[in-house]
């Protein structure tokens, strides 16, 4: 039998549960991971906060960690509270030996203030700790102590900031590695995340909840470090910790007169969504793109406007052209005559991908992106004529970026391998889907994409998603007539709901 992969969480024990290693294992079994603890130190609290703080014996911290690895090589490793030099020195030559990522989530003091333990960091253990570290995530006062910086409130990071987070911090290693100051102690209307690598400071904004709960650093860094294990990149990781970390203040639960505990299972909706403005782009969201007029249902995207017309005729009501390789007067033609004859079917909601400019043109009902479109498209030119918004998104950080232009609907994919494109990404699979379904709901539809077959609709729209797009199922179909029929069966259009709701 092989050895279950399992996360390594080195930190202080919270009586209360609401942070350190009670709450990075309730979050990683929330994840679906078995979790592992290593005690830096003993604590007595309460939801007051800390009373008072033993640290761990060294030779038994050494034997623990020893112990543990003759079972196995952790998949990733966070690293929280350090009361004391000799604990860190411990840790960091732990950390120095594993080939693991490593997420470093320093604490310096507990919520009011009361127990610095930034003394524990002196003597270059900070420096070591961070550089061997793949994340770390720290908020504004952590940040500000360890790297003897005077404080910054709002706005985006100052320069001096960043040149010390890169060269004492960043810079020795390699360039995915990330730092992440929390902004949940700052003020104003929003909360924002400061994403920094060494080339990149990008800023991860949640509106701001009326309340803060104990052990959300916890949850965050523990997030982290299971996306971290499975492979996510640094961005992906930090945009789902703050997803989760919001739903779980949102949602924390009352663990005495004093703060909540922050939730490590709570249920994130797009309440709970960080956004992450386009790069210029200012922290305030963006007017909504105008809302999908119908449902959505069987949505094929199909290579021309012929194929637009028979999929009409056959009253297919959710349509895209995806036209790849014409250009100039015969792509305007094909768009101006796909549009004027979806404007006269009542219903019909025709996206036309990725030529943004036609579509306005031609007075289209919308038009889908992709990630790397919004970077050049005149999204405001498309909002003001009145063109709905698809986006697609692959991994969490864009479904952050997507939030952050308020689309009409967002796409989630690959759901299973395509064929159609080569894709840098890994499937999501039905569970997956469900998941970040719910957390775009209720304020986005929800398409899914990629690899869907006939066979596969029932169990996509099972997931509670609003459309399936498809492309081979119906343009390489033998039948496609046929395959409409079957999918408008499976899942009924628009257009036929309409219609239905009509003759009521
Ligand atoms: C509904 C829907 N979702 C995703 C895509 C993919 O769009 P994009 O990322 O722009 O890639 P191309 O389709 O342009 O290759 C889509 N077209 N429709
Ligand atoms: C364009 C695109 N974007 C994500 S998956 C995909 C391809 C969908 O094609 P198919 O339905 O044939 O897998
Ligand atoms: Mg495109």
């Amino acid at each position: 039998m092989t050895t279950t992969a399992y996360l390594l969480t080195i930190d202080a024990h919270d009586p209360t549960g609401g942070s350190g290693q009670a709450a990075d294992l309730a979050t990683w079994a929330a994840l679906g991971w078995r979790g592992t603890s290593i005690t830096t130190a003993l604590t007595a609290q309460n939801s007051y906060g800390v009373q008072g703080v033993q640290a761990a014996e060294v030779a038994l911290l050494r034997n623990s960690l020893r112990t543990l690895l003759a079972d196995g090589e952790p998949a990733a490793v966070k690293i929280g509270m350090i009361s004391h030099a000799a604990v860190a020195e411990e840790v960091a030559q732990f950390v120095e030996a594993r080939q693991c990522p490593v997420v470093w989530d320093p604490q310096l003091a507990s919520a009011d203030g009361s127990e610095p333990w930034a003394q524990a960091h002196g003597g270059g253990l900070a420096m070591r700790l961070a550089q061997r570290a793949d994340l770390i995530t720290a908020n504004r006062a952590e940040a500000s102590a360890l790297l003897d910086l005077p404080a910054w409130e709002m706005g985006p990071p100052p320069a001096a900031w960043i040149n010390a987070i890169r060269s004492r911090w960043l810079e020795a290693g390699a360039p995915h590695r990330a730092v992440v100051v929390k902004g949940g102690n700052a003020w104003g209307a929003h909360s924002t995340d400061w994403y920094i690598t060494s080339s990149t400071v990008l800023p991860l904004v949640s509106r701001r909840l009326p309340r803060s709960a104990h052990g959300s650093g916890s949850v965050h860094a523990s997030v982290c470090a299971a996306r971290l294990a499975e492979g996510w990149s640094v961005l992906d990781a930090a945009a789902e910790a703050q997803l989760r970390a919001h739903a779980g203040i949102d949602q924390a639960i009352a663990a005495g007169p004093g703060r909540p505990n922050t939730r490590t299972d709570a249920r994130a909706d797009s309440d709970d969504l960080p956004w992450l403005p386009l790069p210029g782009q200012s922290e305030e969201a963006p007017p909504d793109f105008a809302r999908l007029s119908g449902q959505i249902g069987f949505y094929p995207v199909v290579p021309d406007a012929d194929w637009v017309l028979r999929l009409l005729e056959w009253g297919v009501c959710t349509i895209q052209l995806r036209i790849k390789e014409i250009e100039g007067a015969e792509l305007r033609m094909q768009i101006r005559e796909a549009v004027q004859a979806a404007r006269e079917v009542p219903g019909t909601q025709l996206f036309i991908n990725d030529h943004w400019r036609e579509a306005i043109e031609a007075g289209a009902y919308g038009v889908h992106l992709g990630q790397d479109d919004v970077h050049t498209a005149d999204l405001p030119a498309i909002h003001t004529a009145g063109l709905r918004l698809g986006l697609s998104t692959h991994t969490p950080a864009e479904i952050a970026r997507a939030h952050a232009l308020r689309p009409s609907y967002i796409a989630l994919g690959p759901v299973f391998p395509t064929t159609l494109k080569a894709m840098p990404y890994r499937p999501l699979g039905l569970e997956r889907l469900t998941q970040w379904r719910q957390w775009l709901s209720p304020r986005y539809p929800v398409v899914a994409i990629g690899g869907i077959s006939l066979g596969q609709m029932s169990a996509v729209r099972a997931t509670g998603v609003s459309g399936a797009a498809v492309v081979s199922a119906v343009t390489q179909a033998v039948n496609p007539r046929l395959a409409v029929r079957e999918a408008l069966h499976i899942w009924p259009a628009c257009a036929d709901e309409a219609v239905a709701q009509a003759m009521v």
